[in-house]
């Protein structure tokens, strides 16, 4: 019988590096060992919503996410069944009409800024990593990221930091440090904890080889 995916959670503050972990430790593996699962890719659907409306929602709010559908497909890849990813349109705010078909692999990272904030999600996951950064370097970080991608302005990106961003950052996203196996500063560029981080799913792949042997 197939072993289950084992399943890594990446989090943290909003441009503090999730992704860019991610990435680093996915680039050290096969395309065929690692899935993504972006938790922005939840954001709830609101194709029913006018454009002006979508604009309302706090995005940095846990009940901004659809974690029912995140857990189903968790549930999912863990029985070794693929699914239809969704796909998210920061432009737009709101989930594309198309999806990706992906399959279950041997590790799943799961990646956002809400994870560790869902009991049902937490109880999933056998590694939790939250990536440490400071607000400025964050704030920086969101600030290009924001205007040269997600097609946003410097005054929409400081009115959502400091309204929304900042007070759900604190209020929600910084206690869940707590529930963390690994805390990483800084990110993308600490090549140690990455390193640290790819042996450790080495390993694990290897004892799940010897397992299945
Ligand atoms: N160590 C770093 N130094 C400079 N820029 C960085 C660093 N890490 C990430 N970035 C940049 O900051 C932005 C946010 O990083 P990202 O990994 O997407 O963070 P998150 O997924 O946590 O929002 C991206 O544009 C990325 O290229
Ligand atoms: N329509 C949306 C959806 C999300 N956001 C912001 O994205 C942030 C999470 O993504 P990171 O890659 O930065 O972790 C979150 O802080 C939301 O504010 C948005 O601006 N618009």
């Amino acid at each position: 019988m197939k072993r289950k995916p084992v399943i890594i959670g990446v989090t943290g503050g909003s441009g503090s590096g999730k992704t860019s972990v991610t990435k680093s430790i996915c680039d050290k593996f096969s395309d065929k060992t690692i899935l993504v699962i972006e938790q922005d890719y939840y954001y709830k659907d609101q194709s029913h919503l006018p454009f002006e409306e979508r604009l309302k929602t706090n995005y940095d709010h846990p009940l901004a996410f659809d974690n029912d559908l995140l857990i189903e497909h968790l549930h999912d890849l863990l029985d070794n069944k693929s699914i239809n990813k969704p796909v998210y349109d920061y432009k737009l705010h709101t989930r594309s009409n198309k999806t990706i078909f992906v399959e279950p692999k041997d590790v799943i990272i799961i990646e956002g800024i809400l994870i560790l904030d869902d009991q049902r999600l937490l109880n999933l996951m056998d590694i939790k990593v939250f990536v440490d950064t400071d607000p400025d370097l964050r704030m920086i970080r969101r600030l290009r990221r924001d205007i040269k991608e997600r097609g946003r302005s410097l005054d929409s990106v400081i009115e959502q930091y400091l309204t929304e961003v900042r007070p759900s950052h604190l209020q929600f996203i910084e206690p869940t440090k707590r529930y963390a196996d690994i805390i990483i500063p800084e990110g993308g560029e600490n090549h140690v904890a990455i390193d640290l981080m790819a042996s450790k799913i080495e390993n694990i792949l290897s004892k799940k080889h010897e397992n299945n042997k």
